[in-house]
């Protein structure tokens, strides 16, 4: 090769290319994601990540919770929902295995060293191959298929049946105080699912014990923030939102399409200056919160209007955006202990959205003693200007008083 040409390949193509390698390995992970994507897709407004802190975990937990919904959403239109029964009675359906093995799919690809803390198990199914198969045409059937470029952040298929269920089963981490831990419930609230009422697909990311980011998804809620808060059923038009957080960044929700993934708009929670105007968003099941309790504590606040019952942790995202007013759960048993996929995205949506979360005792939510919240009891969610005024008449109603 003549000296000349040996030039021109060295400063116009070997050099550039080696700059571009060196700057690609020494760019933050967010940047050099944002970098594959811009050159993986034509229509780069599709995925768009920023460069704060925890930018691809969101980014991850929201577009993973939103292919699984897609999953749920096909079995809540299906009249057989594959339902079973678990051993504590409670049900679980084929879309609750389904979008675990999505989710946990997602997570591995991403974050293979993160431990996992779900709520299935697989064992049934793998006593039940016909029940098992259903679930894998499902999972296999599903995907983000309008957005190629975040499919293949998410990795892509499941490749086989085995793998599905071994998946299901790497959520089994008992959690702790130490580490990431992803927390997931696939579909919480399966009684409001099978009703045809209000349910999520939850997830949250803690870090030595503490909630990182929050995402959860409602299919059945409408998009509009503003729309008011009530107990009705469907997922027709206008409905389906994802709510998310990220610890010190506030809340935000977003649509919940499969393919624009439009920036979220900030949420706050809706100041309460008359007690008698507001109202508690409680559970539909009088089995999970202690009902006759909080009407009296609703009667000595002076709140007059009645509680908006919903399913699930869609009423951690309304009263976060300001649909509703306080969210009460009181226990109804010495027994039952929360989960913590049931609560963790909520209590950082809440509180980013300027709400204060505790148990009945006055207590942040402690979500690093294992895959039960064993050192708390119920939960009070309310703008933090009348939390404690809510707490006191908890307390006095309880007999938790000194
Ligand atoms: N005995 C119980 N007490 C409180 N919560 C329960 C009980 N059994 C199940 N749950 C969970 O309560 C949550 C829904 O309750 P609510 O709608 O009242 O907030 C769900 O997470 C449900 O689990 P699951 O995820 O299996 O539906
Ligand atoms: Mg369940
Ligand atoms: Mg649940
Ligand atoms: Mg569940």
């Amino acid at each position: 090769m003549p000296l000349e040409s040996r030039n021109n390949f060295f400063y116009k193509i070997l050099l550039p290319l080696l700059i571009l390698t060196l700057a690609f390995f020494l760019s933050p992970s967010s940047s050099r994601l944002n970098l594959i994507l811009s050159h993986l897709t034509p229509q780069t407004t599709t995925v768009k990540m920023s460069s704060s802190p925890y930018a691809k975990e969101l980014l991850i937990a929201q577009l993973s919770i939103q292919r699984a919904s897609i999953l749920t959403k096909r079995v809540f239109q299906e009249s057989s929902k594959g339902t079973i029964s678990k051993s504590d009675a409670s049900p679980v359906t084929i879309g609750d295995f389904g979008a675990q093995a999505l989710i946990i799919s997602a997570l591995k690809h991403n974050f293979p060293s993160d431990q996992i803390v779900a709520e299935e198990e697989a064992s049934t199914l793998r006593n039940d191959p016909l029940l098992s198969s259903k679930i894998w045409d499902l999972v296999k059937s599903t995907s983000l298929s309008s957005s190629p470029e975040a499919e293949s952040l998410l990795g892509g298929q499941i490749p086989s049946e085995s793998k599905m269920l071994d998946l299901i089963d790497s959520g089994n981490s008992s959690g702790g105080r130490t580490g990431r831990i992803w927390t997931i419930d696939p579909i919480d609230g399966t009684k409001g699912f099978l009703r045809g009422g209000q349910y999520a697909v939850c997830l949250a990311l803690l870090e030595d014990g503490d909630v990182k980011v929050g995402a959860i998804a409602c299919p059945n809620l409408p998009v509009d923030d503003s729309a008011p808060l009530t107990a009705d059923i469907g997922d027709g038009e206008g409905r389906g939102v994802i709510f998310s957080a990220v610890k010190g960044q506030g809340a935000t929700s977003r649509p919940l399409t499969t393919g624009d993934l439009a920036e979220g708009k900030q949420i706050s929670m809706k100041p309460i200056t008359e007690m008698s105007a507001a109202s508690f968003c409680e559970s539909v099941e009088a089995g999970h919160s202690n009902q006759s309790e909080s009407a009296r504590i609703a009667e000595k606040l002076g709140i007059t209007r009645p509680s908006v019952r919903m399913d699930s942790q869609a009423k951690y995202g309304s009263i976060a955006r300001g649909a509703g007013d306080i969210y009460l759960r009181l226990p109804t048993s010495k027994t039952y202990q929360e989960k913590i996929w049931d609560h963790a995205g909520g209590d950082l949506i809440v509180r980013e959205a300027g709400g204060e979360v505790t148990d009945t005792k006055g207590n942040r939510l402690d979500f690093g003693v294992g895959r039960t919240l064993a050192s708390n009891s119920g939960v009070i969610a309310a703008p933090k200007a009348v939390h404690a005024q809510v707490l006191d008449v908890v307390q006095e109603v309880l007999g938790l008083k000194n």
